[in-house]
């Protein structure tokens, strides 16, 4: 593990497309606080995991990752829990969003619907994908409206891809806590937050939930309640959800391992 957690992106993960945002990629992505880093963890891990000579996160078997990207609803925890994951790996992290603001110069995504458009947003977050797809190490947070693009998935498939899934009252109280103003699809009608932000991820995520069951691992909230004793997905950390978002990565690059052997 890189003891200094600067996270200086990798030597893989250098800028290929044809406008380099500025800041792009980032010298150093900012360290997730220490109470929220599972660092630490993956010795906790080893025991889970039984006898093992290798460690579970970053042994033998993780080593031919290139990158992954967290695709679910908005709320989910794609951009909290994916920098967690780019830490414990020691890969660089990139929103997608962050770099459609970058290369579109427009400082946020509400701001960009705003004065342009949903599809001019979506064109841009394409080309930000496709330009991500060939870098290596690291780990990219889409937008929750990323996987609606089939040209998207193309780009995605370079790496593993893992469906953060989340209830959608978690998701909705969640967003309601922060407020709808910086995401545009559910800021449209007044009224208590709460309320239309599960209304309408309601009905975005009945358009879009055959889309993310097409990741490869899927990390539900509702499961590691459960493997936990209770049914309260609204206790459970960002580190916790990133450590089983670790487990399914390992488990799925082993059965893929298995298949080729
Ligand atoms: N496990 C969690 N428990 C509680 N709140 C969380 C958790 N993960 C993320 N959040 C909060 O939910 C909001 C959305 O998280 P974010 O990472 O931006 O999601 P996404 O990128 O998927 O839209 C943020 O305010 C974040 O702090
Ligand atoms: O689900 C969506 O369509 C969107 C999700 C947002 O990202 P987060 O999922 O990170 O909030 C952002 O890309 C935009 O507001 C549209
Ligand atoms: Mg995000």
């Amino acid at each position: 593990m890189d003891a200094g957690l600067g996270l200086r992106p990798r030597p893989g993960a250098a800028w290929t497309g044809r406008r380099k945002p500025q800041g792009f990629p980032p010298a150093t992505v900012p360290a997730a606080r220490l109470d929220q880093n599972p660092a630490r963890r993956p010795l906790v891990l080893r025991s889970d995991a039984g006898s093992r000579s290798t460690d579970p996160i970053r042994g033998a078997s993780l080593k031919g990752l290139c990158c992954h990207k967290s695709a679910g609803m908005m709320g989910s925890g794609k951009t909290t829990v994916g920098k967690i994951i780019a830490e414990v790996l020691g890969y660089s992290f990139f929103d997608s969003d962050k770099l459609v603001e970058q290369s579109v110069g427009i400082p946020s995504v509400a701001e960009i619907f705003q004065v342009h458009s949903e599809a001019f947003f979506r064109d841009n977050e394409s080309e930000v994908l496709r330009d991500l797809s060939s870098m290596h190490r690291l780990i990219v947070a889409t937008g929750g409206g990323a996987v609606i693009r089939p040209i998207n998935w193309s780009y995605m498939r370079k790496g593993l891809t893992i469906w953060l899934d989340v209830p959608l009252d978690a998701l909705a109280r969640r967003i309601a806590a922060v407020g709808t103003a910086s995401r545009p699809l559910l800021h449209q009608e007044s009224g208590d937050p709460y309320a239309k932000a599960y209304a309408k991820l309601t009905a975005l995520f009945e358009q879009r939930m055959d889309s993310y069951a097409n990741a490869d691992a899927r990390v539900s909230l509702e499961n590691i309640a459960l493997k936990q004793g209770h049914n309260d997905v609204n206790v459970l950390t960002p580190s916790a959800i990133a450590i089983e978002a670790l487990l399914k990565m390992e488990s799925f690059l082993t059965e893929k391992a298995m298949v080729r052997n």
